[in-house]
């Protein structure tokens, strides 16, 4: 309810709006009726005056009018407020623990996001709302102005509330199974649809496209014949309804001959009222079960806004040191049971450049991820300058430190979008820095030069051209620490050697932390730290360890091989 109970407030002036708007077209639809009858017994026992169809004109201009005004706050809301669940979805990820993110898959979230956002639109717009200002005004006016005309039918229609409710709870039962497998299906069909779409190699050179089609075919096929069974039980109340005002209308007219106590504009009144009566009921049935198969939906959207936040993004406390001076010691971390990062301790002075070597899955990006307090540790001590990591403002912390991850240093968006993000910097100054990084001559030759599309996770480049605008980002960052997680290890060795010269000589003053398998891109660095099982088993110059210690040697040979 805590989110629902915030776009509330958003859109509270428009609710307010959309509430008392609907209570008064209720009344009028009502009134018109009641007016009705009065206008034709008029003209039955010809007492009927010209004030008096005026006024009924008159009525039927103000409902009319204010039923076209009431779209505005309606679509406004509708439109609104699915929008703005959307929005939490993405404020979430902007803030969201990082071992917490790691666990999403991307398909099935966007599915959840899409059925979650729909269905926290209905729960709010469609139900709540138009309960409190369609529904229940319409049925109470509607009820009042029955029970003016005639007591007793006002008795006879309870029963027939009650009947109906009865039968909504038993098909409820049903519904409630149905949909939990369609929003299951919907959520796997997407996983599908994405992991195809992303990792559209993935799956053509290992021929798994047609098994992936055919697992897709079958969750559509389950989605297709739920949705089709959940229609034919929700028209089932309509074709309910619709006899049950049959018969009270059938009830009505034998009444009326038989007793001939009401006039010909009771009959007509309390024929549509009675219709006014029922179909409130018959939508808020409709509804209410829509509202209780949507509240599933949302509550799985609800468990993904309720993921745990990393709440040191924003508390901590400000930095008043150098981020390039860390001192890490005895540091321990595991995910769940498995240990990754083992009492490990080392020092880096500000200014340094150190890399990170050793062999795959030996916790070097997993040290980084601490270092950029994505990860918390458990046990041990990581201080940068004279700060706790812990204790630091890590919103405080991303405005001092430069970081280039290992699997996608770029973002769908244009080239200069890539390169500066929403700063202000010269045309000039950006084809320089492209020049920097040896990137000038892609830019020439695209019709749209900076303002070029790259694609989702860059497709439009090379791998090392992907690299190389990442790079590009550091001249325009002025960040204390600059890490940077295997920046060049899609590049040739020239232009890594290239790039990496103009690279360092732009961070000569900077720490650089450095992680690279290919290591001759780091034999000018002043010092190579080398990781094994979450530990560190040795470390001095590239020359040093090349001649002293056999595993960076048997590291170097596996590279030059
Ligand atoms: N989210 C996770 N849950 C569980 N284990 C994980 C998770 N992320 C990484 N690991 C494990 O942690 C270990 C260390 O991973 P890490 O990415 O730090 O290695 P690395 O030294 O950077 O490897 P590489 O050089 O291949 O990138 C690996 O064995 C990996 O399987």
């Amino acid at each position: 309810m805590r989110y629902i109970k915030e776009i509330l407030k958003k859109n509270s002036i428009w609710v307010l709006v959309y509430i008392g708007l609907g209570i008064f077209n209720s009344f009028m639809a009502n009134y018109k009726v009641d007016y009705f009858q009065k206008v034709i017994d008029g003209l039955a026992d010809r007492t009927l005056a010209f004030a008096g169809v005026a006024t009924y004109g008159f009525i039927l201009l103000v409902n009319y009018c204010m039923n076209y005004l009431d779209n505005y706050p309606e679509k406004k809301l509708e439109h609104g407020i699915y929008l703005d669940f959307k929005l939490l979805s993405l404020r979430k990820i902007s803030t969201i623990d990082y071992t917490e993110y790691q666990k999403i898959g991307t398909g099935k979230l966007v599915q959840r996001i899409e059925n979650g956002s729909a269905a926290g639109r209905n729960v709010l717009f469609n139900f709540w709302l138009c309960l409190i200002r369609d529904l229940l005004p319409t049925i109470g006016f509607s009820i009042y102005f029955i029970w003016k005309i005639d007591e007793k039918v006002t008795y006879v229609l309870f029963v027939g509330y009650t009947i109906i409710f009865v039968t909504t709870n038993i098909l409820l039962k049903f519904l409630y199974k149905i949909k939990e497998k369609i929003l299951n299906s919907e959520e796997l069909l997407n996983h599908y649809l994405v992991r195809g779409y992303m990792e559209m190699l993935v799956f053509r050179m290992s021929k798994q496209f047609p098994s992936e089609i055919k697992k897709t075919c079958n969750a559509k096929e389950d989605i297709v014949s739920s949705k089709v069974k959940m229609n034919m039980i929700h028209e089932a109340f309509f074709t309910i309804f619709a006899l049950l005002v049959a018969v009270l209308d059938i009830g009505i007219l034998f009444y009326a001959w038989k007793t001939k106590n009401l006039t010909v504009g009771s009959v007509v009144a309390l024929i549509a009222l009675i219709e006014n009566a029922y179909t409130p009921i018959a939508i808020f049935n409709v509804l209410y079960v829509q509202y209780k198969l949507d509240k599933a939906s949302y509550k799985r959207f609800e468990e993904f806004l309720g993921l745990k936040d990393d709440v040191q993004l924003r508390n901590g406390n400000a930095i008043n040191t150098n981020v390039g001076k860390i001192a890490i010691r005895n540091l321990s971390f595991q995910y769940e049971e498995r240990k990754i990062i083992d009492g490990l301790s080392l020092s880096i002075q500000k200014g340094e450049k150190i890399a990170f070597v050793g062999e795959s899955g030996s916790g070097k990006s997993t040290l980084i991820r601490i270092l950029l307090g994505l990860l918390k540790y458990n046990q041990g001590e990581v201080r940068l300058g004279d700060m706790e990591l812990k204790e630091i403002c890590l919103n405080n912390l991303y405005d001092r430190v430069s970081y280039l991850s290992q699997d996608a240093p770029v973002f769908d968006g244009t080239i200069k979008e890539n390169l500066v993000f929403e700063k202000q910097v010269s045309e000039e100054q950006m084809l320089g820095v492209l020049r920097e990084v040896q990137l000038s001559h892609l830019v020439e030759n695209l019709a749209e030069g900076l303002n070029t599309e790259i694609g989702e996770k860059g497709t439009c480049l090379s791998g090392g051209e992907k690299q190389r605008l990442a790079l590009a980002r550091l001249w325009f960052e002025d960040s204390e620490l600059v890490i940077l997680d295997e920046a060049t290890s899609a590049m040739d060795n020239l232009t890594e050697e290239n790039v990496m010269k103009s690279v360092m000589q732009k961070m000569k003053n900077k720490t650089v932390i450095a992680i690279a398998h290919r290591l001759n891109s780091i034999a000018g660095f002043d010092r190579i730290i080398l990781f094994k099982e979450g530990r560190i088993v040795g470390q001095g110059t590239f020359e040093e360890l090349l001649h002293t210690d056999s595993y960076f040697m048997d590291l170097y040979n596996a590279n030059v091989k």
